[in-house]
């Protein structure tokens, strides 16, 4: 891309790679040490989980790179997850992004991008 060129999707806005990388770490964070959440992740491996949190903060924001991964219901069937939890998780990654200097039009712009998927995702 041309310097002179405006981003024109929200990971090029943030910083691409690089921003993706500090969100996914504070999001880690925030997700294994949520009580009500870190059970789903009990027979995820760290690099499993790692990835999970790249390409869902990728997804999230455009990433230009390719997805290949199972779809969103496909991904999560037998989990059981619930409503609450899936709002615990967004409201996780949003707290993320903020913390990592996101604003909040963009953020909101993520949501938007994000909440469609609930219905895939939540089974319980
Ligand atoms: C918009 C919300 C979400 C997105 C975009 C998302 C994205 C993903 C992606 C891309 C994968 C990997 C699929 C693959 O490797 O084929 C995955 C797996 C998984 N997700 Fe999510 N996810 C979301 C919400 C959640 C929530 C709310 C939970 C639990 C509360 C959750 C728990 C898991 C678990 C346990 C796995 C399986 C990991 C494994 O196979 O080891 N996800 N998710």
């Amino acid at each position: 891309m041309s310097e002179l060129q405006a981003p024109d999707t929200i990971f090029e806005r943030i910083g691409g790679d690089a921003a993706v990388e500090a969100v996914v770490e504070i999001f880690y964070g925030k997700v294994l040490g949520d009580p009500e959440l870190k059970d789903y992740f009990a027979d995820t491996d760290i690099d499993r989980l790692k990835k999970h949190q790249a390409r869902f903060v990728g997804m999230a924001l455009g990433s230009t790179r390719p997805y290949s991964g199972r779809s969103m219901g496909k991904a999560h069937e037998g989990l059981a997850i619930t409503s609450d939890h899936f709002d615990l998780v967004v409201g996780h990654l949003a707290a993320s992004l903020t913390e990592a200097g996101v604003d909040d039009e963009t953020i909101g712009a993520i949501a938007g991008k994000l909440l469609p998927l609930k219905g895939d995702i939540v089974t319980a």
